[in-house]
């Protein structure tokens, strides 16, 4: 079994003031674990080796272990979904954690209940949080997919738009999301990556390394923000406005026309903050978040498309224990991470394998090398160079099954002391445009 990972504070420093009053506090850590950034085998069975045989048997490993094709691809997933009920008759569609079906009496779920209006609200279910992991056994027909945040959450809209008939299950921390897909509590989680607006994400690159979990799709999600408050509450009253960071970025300069004078705090997501209004009866707060998350809570939604930018659009990937058979025939995109000793040109050597082989690259990120932050030389008589040391994750637009995807990275490996192939997957080409609903 995986040990546990406790809890880390989250990706955009939420503020602790506003955590939901209903959730243990984060800081209750039954379980420590040493976070290891060494690249031996056994940490990280995925990443590859130092020589060209190593990488070679990598690449056939990922192809051999690959069970799960067509779920992956959100266009066959009805399909899919269908054959595997017809094979599990007597599942049923309601998750099952720790052995135990997670209906709303077992799990003493509390109907979440406003002061403003107690009866219209339906309740919502309990996000999982580290305590909940515990392996569970076989489960229903659905796929279960596990997202960070509450109902509500745009997470939970990307798990329903990779996978259209899932059971989304809702985590209290990214952490929680990696490990109930690791425990196999969930098949699926959904994580996101990137912002057009406020870029990356980065902490979550980072827990993609710490775990062994490939990535098998992606998908982008149009965001549209909702600013939200209790019944009766206008914009005039609000003091503050609570959000996940991501989501105060985006829309920064929109409440400041506006005409709102408020504080902005960030919490955990944009659903928990809708909730956090609802629940506490916040008349001088507002949320930004869905018009899904408004309906949940029973908020008024103040303004409408309140992103800077109404071309936002997010990336979130999805991952998996095992990876998917790399295909030819239709689009793939393929993420890699690396590090490199030392030597110069590096990158651009790395770089120029795509180039020569016209493989487009879509993302190149770097992030600091935990383990070794910091390269030290000693250059005779000329005093000590310090470098930052740095992890590289590019995503490239081809399959691990062409030739000229396989060639370009026996020729990276040869450049880089650290190559793991995060995974090769169908990429999300459905067509959006910034009027369009999701
Ligand atoms: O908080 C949420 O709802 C999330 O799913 C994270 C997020 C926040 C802002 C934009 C996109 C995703």
């Amino acid at each position: 079994m995986h040990s546990l990972i406790p809890t880390s504070s989250s990706a955009f420093a939420p503020s602790h003031s506003l955590f939901r009053p209903t959730r243990p506090p984060t800081s209750a850590r039954p379980f420590s674990i040493q976070c290891s950034y060494r690249y031996d085998p056994l940490t990280y069975p995925n990443a590859v080796g130092p020589s060209r045989a190593d990488w070679q048997s990598s690449c056939a490993i990922l192809s051999s272990q690959a069970q799960i094709i067509s779920q992956e691809d959100p266009q066959s997933q009805s399909q899919s979904q269908s054959q595997s009920q017809s094979q599990s008759p007597a599942a049923d569609h309601i998750p099952s954690l720790n052995g135990h079906n997670t209906t709303l009496e077992n799990l003493n779920l509390v109907p979440i209940q406003t002061l403003h209006d107690s009866t219209a609200l339906k309740p919502q279910p309990k996000p999982l949080s580290i305590t909940d992991l515990s392996p569970a056994p076989m489960h229903g027909s659905k796929l279960r997919v596990a997202y960070q945040g509450v109902p509500g959450a745009y997470s939970e809209a990307a798990a329903g738009k990779a996978y259209p008939d899932c059971d989304a299950i809702p985590c209290d921390q990214f952490e929680v999301a990696f490990q109930s897909v690791e425990l196999w509590i969930a098949d699926r989680a959904v994580l996101p990556v990137e912002n057009s607006l406020g870029g990356s994400i980065h902490r979550n690159y980072d827990l993609l390394l710490r775990h062994k979990l490939h990535i098998v799709g992606e998908v982008q999600l149009p965001v549209h923000h909702c600013l939200l408050a209790l019944p009766g509450v206008r914009k005039e009253y609000l003091t503050r406005v609570i959000s996940h960071p991501q989501a105060l970025a985006q829309c920064e300069h929109t409440l400041t026309k506006l005409g709102l004078n408020v504080t902005r705090e960030a919490v955990d997501d944009t659903a928990g903050a809708a909730e956090f209004v609802s629940i506490n009866n916040l008349r001088d707060t507002g949320a930004i978040a869905s018009a899904r998350a408004a309906e949940l809570y029973g908020l008024d939604i103040l303004a409408n498309e309140i992103q800077d930018d109404s071309g936002n659009v997010t990336r979130f990937v999805m991952l998996a224990r095992e990876p998917i058979i790399p295909r030819t025939d239709r689009p793939f995109k393929t993420s890699i991470v690396f590090a490199h000793e030392k030597g110069t040109s590096v990158l651009f050597k790395v770089l120029s394998a795509f180039a020569f082989r016209n493989i487009s690259l879509t993302k190149i990120e770097s992030r600091p090398h935990r383990s070794h932050p910091i390269r030290v030389e000693d250059g005779a008589n000329a005093g000590t160079a310090k470098h930052f040391e740095y992890l590289f994750y590019v995503d490239f637009e081809a399959s691990m099954a062409e030739p000229r995807a396989q060639n370009a990275l026996a020729e990276v490996q040869e450049f880089t002391s650290f190559l793991r192939v995060l995974g090769s997957y169908p990429m999300d080409m459905t067509p959006w445009s910034p009027s369009r609903e999701d």
